[in-house]
């Protein structure tokens, strides 16, 4: 393989940058010529391809975002889409792609090979931890760390005030930042899609809260648990008219920042991973870390298995904060 690309897509996360160096500095040592399609699948489609140096990525390991660009492209999800996507790779000789992205991005890249057999590797990039094939995504960590962060000063308003927080942390469709969040910061309950928690079960352990004098609460919330902690903290808003009750969503804050050092060894691992398996011949499979060990993992795995939260992990939630 003489010439491949690199590019980001999906929801941006901490540590792609980082994982973009790699791919670059792997594909330099290696005597490949590397390019970099910005914007994602739509950079692709219009033609955002530009040759990648060393200087290219210099002094970006330590930046959040993408220095790419991401995107979520409507059109590479349509024939027409992915036929001029080839056809540019095509004119500039592009033979193989490192794809930094989540499901979406993976499913886009399978479906894209079984037409015009040009081979992926991706690179877990999402902040979700959802990904099958991997023990951690590229900017889960420091997603995970910033909500700790905001959680810790909420504790504190909400001591002062003797209130009641909701907060409601990223997770689409899981609650990996919610359970390790609500760990870390000593919350009451954590809610996550995965499991059902029933609403008997938030205001039981309110109730048991204030039978011990305690005089605030925090509860975290994925973001994909139904009705979010909006729906979820009105209700309890309704049951319990005297306490003093407040929502927050921590929102995109949660995606940016400078990338902790876990996640910047990560998505260099990953990076330079997912560059050695392309020229190696991998093709529709992703690079993960999985018992600290480098693994590839299909694409049709990542996208179709679920990578469960521990049990564990929501048995101790309940134990802790009794
Ligand atoms: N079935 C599909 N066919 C072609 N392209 C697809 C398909 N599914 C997703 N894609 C492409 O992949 C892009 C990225 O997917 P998506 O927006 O779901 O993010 P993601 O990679 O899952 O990341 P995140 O987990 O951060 O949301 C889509 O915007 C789309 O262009
Ligand atoms: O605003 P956007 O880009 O659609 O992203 C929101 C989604 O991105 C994620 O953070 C994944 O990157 C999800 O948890 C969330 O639902």
């Amino acid at each position: 393989m003489k010439k491949v690309a690199v590019f980001t897509s999906g929801g941006d996360s901490p540590g792609m940058n980082a994982c973009i160096r790699a791919a670059v500095r792997g594909a330099i040592y290696y005597g490949i010529e590397i390019f970099g399609i910005r914007h994602g699948y739509d950079g692709m489609i219009r033609g955002e391809i530009t040759p990648m140096k060393s200087y290219s990525v210099s002094n970006i390991i330590q930046k959040g975002g993408t220095i790419l660009k991401s995107a979520r492209s409507k059109e590479f999800r349509t024939k027409e889409g992915r036929a001029i996507a080839h056809e540019q790779l095509q004119n500039l000789g592009i033979e193989g792609l490192v794809a930094i992205g989540g499901n979406g991005t993976f499913t886009g890249a399978q479906v894209f090979y079984e037409e015009y057999g040009i081979p992926t590797v991706g690179a877990p990039g999402t902040i979700d931890n959802d990904l099958y094939g991997t023990d951690y995504t590229i900017g889960y960590d420091t997603a995970v760390n910033t909500a700790l962060d905001a959680i810790d000063k909420i504790r504190d308003t909400a001591d002062s005030h003797d209130r009641i927080f909701f907060i409601e942390v990223m997770g689409r469709d899981s609650g990996y930042i919610a359970i390790q969040s609500g760990i870390a910061g000593g919350a009451e309950l954590v809610m996550v899609p995965e499991t059902f928690t029933p609403l008997e079960e938030v205001i039981e352990t309110l109730k048991q809260g204030w039978n011990r004098s305690k005089t605030s609460s925090i509860i975290i919330v994925a973001e994909g648990e139904e009705g979010g902690a909006t729906e979820i903290g009105s209700k309890i808003k309704v049951i319990f008219e005297d306490a003093d009750i407040r929502i927050t969503n921590l929102g995109h804050v949660q995606r940016g920042g400078a990338p902790t050092a876990f996640d910047r060894i990560l998505a260099s691992r990953l990076g330079l991973g997912a560059l050695e398996g392309l020229i190696n011949g991998q093709k529709c499979v992703m690079a993960g870390i999985v018992n600290n060990q480098l693994v590839y993992t299909p694409f049709k795995d990542t996208i179709t298995k679920l990578k469960p939260i521990s049990d564990d992990l929501i048995r101790m939630v309940r134990i802790l904060s009794v």
